[in-house]
């Protein structure tokens, strides 16, 4: 299994992580670190995912790296944000038949197609939509409901981090290629930057979807590292003064 174990810091002024496609200089302080949608949903098998034909077998070490790097972001003073996605048990906030997510989410459509789920999958209160056990916010921590793929869409996210003079976005979680991409992609637009750390996300779909999103956020979005990298780079200056 891939496990990274990497030491706390204290807060300082400014890091530079290794990334590509170039380093990338951020303020530990107005930084916050995104986990995307870790729920049973989308990384436990029996959850959303699973049961709408998609492969979550491989999870588990990508649960294990989001769980250090929140521990090496949180020594830093970095700001840990928790997204939940899913809707009231009723399903009103998904949308009618007059919402595109109506009929893109594949979540309603499972439910469709197998009534005995309805109510189960995605439903505020319900095991579905609960964080996995391994990763659970702290005190201080940011829990953000949200309807949409995109963290941004019919959220405060924008001014919870705008009043804290957060412009440095570093996310992790599920699904790189879905809703990773999606909030990554609005904070561009938004003026944010957008860091991937690599091996704490996963897709919905093949591995080639993991490959396009990771090409698409280096090349034209964002700045991709590993949670090694970022671990270390955290710790680096707390190396620093002890020498
Ligand atoms: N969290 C996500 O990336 N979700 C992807 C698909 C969905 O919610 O249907």
């Amino acid at each position: 299994m891939n496990t990274v174990i990497c030491n706390s810091v204290s807060q300082q002024a400014t890091v530079t992580l290794p990334a590509r496609p170039e380093n990338i200089a951020f303020p530990p302080a107005q930084t916050a670190l995104i986990v995307v949608d870790m729920q049973n949903a989308y990384a436990t098998p029996g959850g959303y995912l699973d049961l709408a034909g998609f492969d979550v077998s491989a999870t588990q070490p990508v649960i294990e790296n989001i769980a250090v790097a929140v521990q090496a972001a949180r020594a830093a003073g970095i700001q840990i944000i928790w997204f939940q996605n899913g809707w009231d048990p009723q399903y009103v906030e998904a949308g009618d038949a007059g919402s595109p997510n109506y009929h893109k989410s594949n979540a309603l459509k499972t439910m469709r197609k197998q009534p005995q789920l309805q109510g189960k999958l995605l439903a505020k209160g319900g095991w579905d939509y609960a964080l996995v056990d391994r990763l659970q916010p702290q005190p201080g921590d940011i829990v953000l409901p949200k309807p949409r793929y995109s963290g941004f869409y019919h959220t405060p996210l924008d001014g919870m981090l705008r009043s804290r003079n957060i412009r440095h976005l570093v996310f992790t979680g599920i699904a790189t290629n879905v809703c990773v991409e999606s909030t990554l992609r609005d904070g561009f637009f938004l003026e944010y930057f957008g860091i991937v750390l690599e091996d704490a996300t996963y897709q919905a779909g093949p591995p080639f979807a993991q490959q396009a999103a990771i090409f698409n956020i280096e090349t034209f979005f964002g700045w991709v590292s590993d949670v090694n990298t970022f671990c270390a780079t955290l710790a680096e200056p707390a190396l620093k003064r002890l020498a």
